[in-house]
């Protein structure tokens, strides 16, 4: 039995930031497990409202199913008391629902479901996908709208309505008129996520929204910025936030936007300017180049000069 009941996990997860570890590699790209340990030590030791572990950032996406055991195990080992585990889902439904079970059996507190891979879908057939995943576990699992699944305002009710271990929507897609259908249809009855690439960029508009936190990849690298902008956030301070935007998180997208699928390679290259090397990301991902990673290190160098 999971140690969270779904909704004992939704109440803790909705009012904290949330960490999206990287898995660390060698160069050999084979996942580097005390890399890994000391980096969720580290990360756990501030005060979040759980982990995700191999999801977006995590490059969940490019783990095998016995990868992803080996680092949801390492986490629910490694991490404080009083910090959630969450592991992942990806791929065909066959797939999910197995890394749906893993996760639970490898001691992980609740699962984000990713979208499935390649395939367009419909609305029923999304349905059917999620719902051979919530009825797979005991976990308290959080739909990720984003890439091919786009879940109607619909759906989600119907899921939610259905699956009391439905606990959550996070958004990769930002759609403010999908939001308000989504969260009008669901309410209370689940908690809201923002999820886009550098979650912090809309925070403070989707709070509004209803989304009462989000995945902050960048806490990867600089978790007390990282920890300071959400207390921001939560306390509405629309200057300090603007002021971080100014100063770091919009210049930190014009490195980020040169390339694609730069989200995820410049977390791992922002773990490498403050001296906690993570490896390189995994192809189909590339890393930065040289020239990027100074730019990058100047930045970080200019909000955190401790840190570099
Ligand atoms: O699954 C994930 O890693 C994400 O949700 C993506 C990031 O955490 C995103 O919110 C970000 O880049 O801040």
């Amino acid at each position: 039995m999971p140690e969270y009941s779904p909704a004992d996990l939704a109440e803790t997860l909705k009012d904290g930031l949330l960490s999206f570890p990287v898995t660390p590699f060698t160069e050999s790209l084979a996942v580097d497990e005390s890399a890994l340990v000391k980096h969720l030590e580290w990360q756990s030791s501030y005060d979040i409202g759980g982990l995700f572990v191999a999801g977006g950032t995590g490059e969940g996406f490019s783990l095998t199913l016995e990868e992803s055991r080996l680092v949801v195990s390492t986490a629910a080992e490694t991490v404080r008391d009083g910090v959630p585990v969450l592991g992942s889902a990806t791929g065909n439904t066959a797939q999910a629902v197995e890394f749906a079970q893993m996760a639970e059996t490898a001691g992980a507190d609740g699962l984000l479901l990713l979208p499935p891979y390649l395939t367009e879908t419909t609305q029923e057939g999304l349905r059917a996908h999620a719902a051979a995943v919530l009825e797979s576990t005991d976990l308290g699992v959080i739909l990720y709208n984003r890439a091919n699944a786009i879940y109607s305002a619909d759906t989600v009710a119907s899921l939610a309505e259905a699956y009391p271990n439905l606990i959550g929507f996070k958004d990769g897609v930002g759609n403010f008129e999908q939001l308000a259908r989504v969260t009008a249809a669901c309410g209370d009855r689940l908690f809201y996520l923002g999820g886009l690439p550098t979650a912090e960029t809309y925070a403070l508009s989707l709070l509004k929204m209803g989304m009462s936190t989000y995945s902050s990849a960048m806490f990867n690298f600089l978790p007390e910025f990282a920890l300071e902008f959400y207390r921001n956030v939560r306390a509405e301070d629309q200057q300090a936030v603007q002021e971080k935007l100014r100063d770091f998180v919009l210049p930190y997208l014009d490195i980020r936007d040169r390339g694609n699928g730069y989200g995820v390679s410049i977390v791992k290259a922002g773990l490498r300017a403050v001296g906690r090397d993570a490896g390189p990301v995994r192809p189909p991902l590339r890393d930065l180049s040289a020239e990027e990673q100074k730019m990058l290190n100047t930045l970080i160098g200019s909000v955190a000069p401790a840190a570099v």
